[in-house]
């Protein structure tokens, strides 16, 4: 159709005065590239960066490369930042060249830095200095492989958005785990499981004949934060994406990640033999089943080169596993390990197991069904550990499986989409969760034997490391639902790459990259996102209650949840209150699942007096008006503690308030609206979660906690209601 001329002009007009969206704001993530205002320092980045060298180029005739990728996103980056045309070269032709390459395809530029600096940059790492070369003045960015440089090229144009100085530049760095993923837990008919940013991002039913630009911009998104791997499909898992026609899919996606590093994995449903293969039988000990596997495995990677492995969720909520033919996990992970080791391929096997036989604390069942069978699992076979034993809990204490199977390379499962934290809803930065995991410390075998460094390998000495984050992207145009949750993508990459990051390093970081490096909107902004986690803790699950939230969605509160038949899912459970008191007691005199930890942390937890006050109820039966470490009784505590959650949003309210004008509207009102709804939530958690337990405690409620605004029952009804259609429900 020809559009008239009338209407093209006013929509110059429109979009002249701003009044039509302007959604790539959203869209851009961190890697914004806007040009950099103060002139004299454009003008000192432009001396630095005149042309791009490449004296190894690129093998003629491949498609694009991880350096050829490197090339692309240094041109446009720098072109964005700087507003310069940069061309490419063979050699340096003038002072200023970036001089891109690896140690293994130019000697001569492994020449240039030391020994020691190659070796810092290990595998994937990259080396960033300035340097002499064919007599010109250059910026080297150099890896030992391809990705090396990718990764570089990323970094350097970090260092530029955030406006950092050029003179003695010198950046080396290598990432601590091997493998950096993402989970997707999205099915194939385009539902994300706990997923609040719209539809998958993968179109499977348009796959592979078309293949959205969004894939290689999600693709740019995960190398610039390190993150090398994908696992594309639910752990709740569907055997059709087995199929030949899916795994055709499959490939068009792998093709698009390879160039950026990013090797794709895929979730196998246990019973796959049997849906998909016409056998009687999945038990990992039939030879017949054997063999599928087997082939299978060789039928994936000659249509997915470089494939990376599976994901598997066995014997857990429903899903089929080894158990059913009498085995157990080991059994099942090895069979798989077998078929995919002739490859490099590994398999990761989950280890949140839960079933209809509900322990006396199902916080003990994970260890339970694993711990003993540390040793039988092959060595490219990982077990998989969320941060806790429950799940995923606004703060758990660390999962007692870490720290005690030695001889098994261990998995960190975090979950970066927000399923118990307000979801794309409510403002909760994850930095200070992913960072309080990666610090704990299991006293296993010794003081200082944290997770990061189980997780990473150096404990004990495994040639295998793996981090996965549950992934919170969607389809939306702004990728996460909410604009700061991408600060959670974002911050698990980084973290990922080194766990030795703070996250308050992160977050400023993250903040400059999205909203520009002006203080009046970087403070506020880092200081909401610090606080934030801590926040919606304080108005949901304060001082260790956990698992009191609605059913289904997890969205809400939920303390009254008391279903028959399945005890582990109802809150009454966990939350034990009555009129002697609240918490679950999980030491020697209740479930005893402290005892799955080491002495160390038995003795600390075990006493209510050493037990963290943001622990206490996790581990704890106590007294309503049981002394706290402040001096006042545990039920004014609460309390306070659900008011300084409500209180805390409402700082945050004030302090975006200052930054309107200094962004983008749809970002600011966006955010705006999006506060005032965390006010609203907040108040209803403390509300309900008060009124609920008043009931037990009998005591009114201290002063400075603002008084109910409805009955107990209003909110009983309220959390009902929102099941129907919400996107996480299930
Ligand atoms: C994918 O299923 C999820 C389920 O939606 C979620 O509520 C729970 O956190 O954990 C499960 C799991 O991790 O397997």
């Amino acid at each position: 159709m020809r559009l008239p001329f009338v209407s093209i002009a006013a929509m110059a007009v429109a979009l002249a005065a701003g009044s039509l969206l302007r959604a790539d704001d959203g869209y851009r993530l961190w890697l914004r590239y806007d040009r950099v205002a103060d002139e004299s320092l454009r003008a000192t980045y432009a001396a630095a960066f005149t042309e791009i060298a490449l004296p190894a180029p690129t093998r003629p005739g491949f498609s694009l490369g991880s350096i050829e990728a490197a090339r692309d996103e240094l041109t446009t980056g720098l072109k964005g930042l700087l507003g310069v045309d940069l061309s490419t070269v063979s050699q340096p032709t003038r002072d200023g060249a970036l001089l891109l390459g690896t140690a293994v395809r130019s000697p001569e530029l492994a020449g240039l830095v030391s020994e020691a600096d190659l070796r810092a940059a290990s595998e994937e790492g990259y080396v960033i200095r300035p340097v002499i070369f064919a007599g010109k003045r250059c910026v080297l960015v150099l890896g030992n492989r391809d990705v090396g440089v990718l990764y570089g090229a990323f970094a350097l144009l970090r260092h530029v958005q955030l406006h950092e100085p050029i003179a003695g530049l010198n950046l080396v760095s290598a990432p601590r785990i091997q493998r950096r993923l993402l989970n997707h837990w999205d099915n194939l008919n385009g539902f994300v499981e706990r997923g609040y940013a719209g539809q998958s991002l993968w179109r499977w039913f348009e796959l592979p004949d078309i293949v959205s630009p969004r894939y290689r911009d999600y693709a740019r998104a995960c190398a610039s934060i390190g993150v090398n791997g994908t696992v594309l499909t639910n752990v709740n898992a569907n055997a059709l994406v087995l199929t030949p026609a899916y795994l055709q899919k499959v490939a068009a996606l792998a093709n698009v990640f390879r160039p950026y590093g990013i090797r794709v994995y895929l979730t196998a449903r246990f019973s796959a033999p049997v849906e998909i293969g016409g056998l009687k039988t999945a038990d990992p000990l039939d030879p017949a089943v054997k063999q599928w596997w087997t082939d299978k495995v060789a039928e994936i990677y000659r249509i997915i080169p470089g494939f990376g492995g599976f994901l598997v969720k066995a014997n857990s909520e429903g899903q089929p596993g080894p158990q059913a033919y009498g085995r157990n996990h080991a059994d099942g992970a090895n069979m798989l390990a077998d078929a995919l080791v002739p490859y490099g391929g590994i398999v990761m096997w989950r280890a949140f197991v839960y079933d209809n036989n509900v322990p006396a604390d199902r916080h003990t069942q994970g260890f339970s069904e694993f711990q003993p069978l540390d040793g039988q699992f092959r060595s490219n076979a990982i077990v998989q550990v969320k941060n806790g034993a429950i799940d995923f809990m606004p703060r758990e204490p660390f999962h007692p499986l870490f720290g005690a199977m030695p001889q098994t390379p261990l998995a960190l499962e975090l979950q970066i989409t927000q399923e118990y934290l307000g979801q794309s809803m409510q403002l909760a930065f994850l930095g200070p969760l992913f960072e309080e995991v990666l610090d704990a410390d299991t006293f296993r075998p010794n003081a200082g034997s944290t997770i990061a460094k189980i997780v990473d390998g150096s404990v004990d000495l495994h040639g295998i490391s793996v981090i996965a984050g549950v992934a919170n992207i969607g389809d939306d145009r702004n990728w996460t639902g909410h604009p700061l949750a991408q600060a959670n993508w974002y911050a698990y990459g980084r973290l990922a790459w080194d766990h030795q990051l703070t996250s308050a390093q992160i977050a400023n970081e993250w903040t400059r990259l999205t909203f520009g490096n002006d203080s009046a909107v970087v403070q506020p902004i880092t200081s909401m996102l610090l606080e934030s986690h801590e926040a919606v803790v304080n108005y949901s699950m304060p001082l260790g209650l956990h698992h009191i939230m609605a059913e289904g969605h997890h969205y809400g509160p939920g303390p009254w949840v008391d279903q028959a038949g399945r005890a582990d899912w109802t809150s009454v459970y966990y939350h034990r209150a009555d009129a002697n008191g609240v918490g679950f007691d999980r030491t020697k005199s209740g479930s005893n699942a402290l005892a799955q930890y080491a002495p160390e942390i038995q003795n600390l937890w075990g006493n209510p007096a050493t037990t963290p006050d943001n622990l206490l109820l996790w581990f704890h039966h106590l007294p309503w008006d049981y002394r706290m470490k402040s001096g006042r009784p545990l039920w004014d505590e609460i309390a306070l503690h659900y008011q300084s959650g409500v209180d805390t949003v409402r700082t945050w309210q004030k302090a975006w308030a200052t930054l309107n004008g200094k962004m983008d509207d749809e970002r600011f009102t966006h955010v705006k609206q999006l506060l005032a709804r965390q006010e609203h939530d907040a108040r209803v958690w403390r509300d309900a979660c008060l009124l609920y337990f008043q009931q037990f405690s009998k005591k009114p409620l201290p002063a400075g906690v603002e008084p109910p605004e409805h009955p107990l029952d209003f909110y009983k009804a309220q959390q009902i209601h929102f099941a129907p259609g919400h996107p996480g429900a299930h």
